[in-house]
């Protein structure tokens, strides 16, 4: 059970605040997670660009979505939270967009970052990015090379990392890219750029990434077209007719998959587990996690499949068992890319050596996912390997030793896997910060504790959340 239950508002601290999770025999009942990040940014994003009143319902609350509400603010849409999960925004067109007084503060978020660039590059105002120690580590030229192309003007430090200041362009140019790196960040960067550029903006991938942005531009009435691309068809060519009029919507958040991960890998570890996890995003290109365990033996199920907003959604059944090793997951790692943490833990309880390689990209997230995992399961006592481009991770069939401390290093993916790995351990493991889950998924201990978990939140806390936090929670206008 939680020792220190802490409500969803307050969990954001400004000081450290640390976790202990507790062996625990199974999980067992049914529980929601927050909603999707991805969809949660981009709702703010798109409707902050249509011209009316936008109405989202299962907004995601946490530090990372804050940050871009907080943004869009800056720059002129009217954000309000209207209850729990709930937002209305008064949008001010595409191309309305001014410059804002003051620098955008990102925090640890990349997907704010990245897309709120593409979408500053064809509007005719300044802007400077600054964000936490994690985010300013992290590389933007995949960013500044295109709308450097669009015609926007870029100043950063050594270059390629935050603080930046963007220059939009008044005559932004349609561009035919391809991004040298499978990332949706990068496609809807240049998609949101071709929101207010005449022309149309063309985007090519190799491999198909998550399509989030694709789907409520369509939904939103933007003229957009997707073509399948490449011999096996694995690629995508997306084309967007410029200068584009939104609709305002009205939005339904599902829940964040890569946050139902945590509970879902934990259940899939543990012989006795028995759990469901409602109202799940399922979209085919975020579902990768599933496929994963499946491949390793877990007795894992999608069930009441509906749409939700133009997103596949569905409850998500499982029962724990044995796990066997794997080489390497089904399908494109793009399609769970943040589940690799998580999936980590699973391969070290599983029995047999897993192989996971071409996950180079893990170690410029909010943290190198490759070292901090490889650190976190060897100080569980699980032998591992790390490669230049993944890790060989020698399972042992069964509830790792445990006992370790893991430092998250602000990443709330690595705080919340290894508090899934104290559940797996014969003895408790410490996460020395877990103040990052804050970013993605606020009440991570709450829910886990609703379905058996034993996860302690110790350690110096301010009562009061952080400032951001604080002005949407209760609603404030900071005009
Ligand atoms: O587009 C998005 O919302 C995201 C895309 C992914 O990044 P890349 O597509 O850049 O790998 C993912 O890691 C991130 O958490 C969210
Ligand atoms: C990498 C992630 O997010 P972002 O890139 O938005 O920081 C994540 O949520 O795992």
């Amino acid at each position: 059970m939680v020792t220190d239950p802490v409500p969803s508002e307050s969990l954001s601290y400004d000081r450290p605040l640390k976790l202990i999770a507790h062996p625990v025999r199974h999980l067992r009942g049914t529980a929601r997670v927050p909603g999707d990040k991805s969809l949660s940014h981009r709702a703010i994003m798109l409707s902050a660009l249509a011209v009316g009143k936008s109405f989202i319902s299962g907004l995601l609350e946490g530090e990372d979505v804050l940050a871009t509400a907080a943004a869009m603010r800056a720059l002129g849409a009217t954000v309000t939270r209207v209850g729990a999960g709930a937002w209305e925004v008064h949008g001010v067109g595409v191309g309305g967009l001014a410059t804002p007084v003051q620098a955008l503060d990102m925090g640890n978020s990349g997907t704010s970052t990245r897309l709120l660039m593409g979408l500053l590059a064809s509007h005719d105002l300044t802007a400077t990015f600054v964000g936490d120690a994690s985010l300013t580590r992290r590389p933007m030229a995949r960013i500044i090379d295109p709308i450097t192309l669009i015609g926007a003007s870029v100043s950063a430090r050594e270059g390629r990392f935050l603080p930046l200041t963007l220059v939009g362009t008044p005559e932004p140019l349609p561009i035919d890219y391809s991004p040298a790196v499978a990332s949706a960040q990068v496609k809807s960067a240049v998609l949101l750029a071709g929101l207010n550029t005449p022309g149309t903006t063309i985007v090519r991938e190799k491999v198909a990434t998550r399509d989030h942005t694709e789907r409520l531009l369509t939904a939103m009435g933007a003229d957009l077209r997707v073509d399948r691309d490449g011999e096996s068809g694995a690629g995508r060519i997306i084309r967007l007719a410029g200068h584009a009029e939104l609709n305002p919507i009205t939005l339904s958040v599902p829940g964040d998959i890569s946050s139902a991960a945590f509970p879902v890998v934990a259940a899939a570890a543990l012989p006795g587990s028995d759990i469901l996890i409602e109202g799940v995003g399922v979209n085919p290109l975020r579902s990768g996690i599933v496929d994963a365990l499946i491949a390793m033996g877990s007795d894992i199920r999608l069930e009441n499949m509906q749409t939700l907003s133009g997103e596949p959604v569905a409850d998500i059944r499982v029962r724990g068992g044995k796990l066997h090793a794997i080489d390497g997951v089904p399908g494109d790692p793009s399609r769970m890319i943040d589940e690799f943490p998580v999936l980590f833990v699973a391969a070290a309880c599983a029995h047999g050596t897993s192989r996971f390689t071409g996950l180079a990209e893990l170690r410029v997230k909010e943290s190198d996912r490759l070292s901090a995992m490889a650190h976190a399961l060897a100080q569980a006592g699980i032998r591992v390997e790390e490669l230049e481009d993944g890790l060989v991770i020698h399972g042992c069939g069964g509830l790792v030793p445990g006992g370790g401390h893991v430092d998250p290093r602000l990443d709330h993916r690595i705080a919340m896997s290894g508090a899934i790995l104290g559940l797996l351990a014969e003895r408790p493991v410490h996460v020395d910060d877990a103040t990052p889950i804050a970013t993605s998924f606020p009440d991570f201990a709450t829910v886990m504790g609703a379905l058996g978990a034993d996860i302690e939140l110790t350690g110096p806390h301010s009562p009061e959340p952080s400032a951001s936090r604080a002005v949407f929670l209760n609603g404030q206008n900071n005009d």
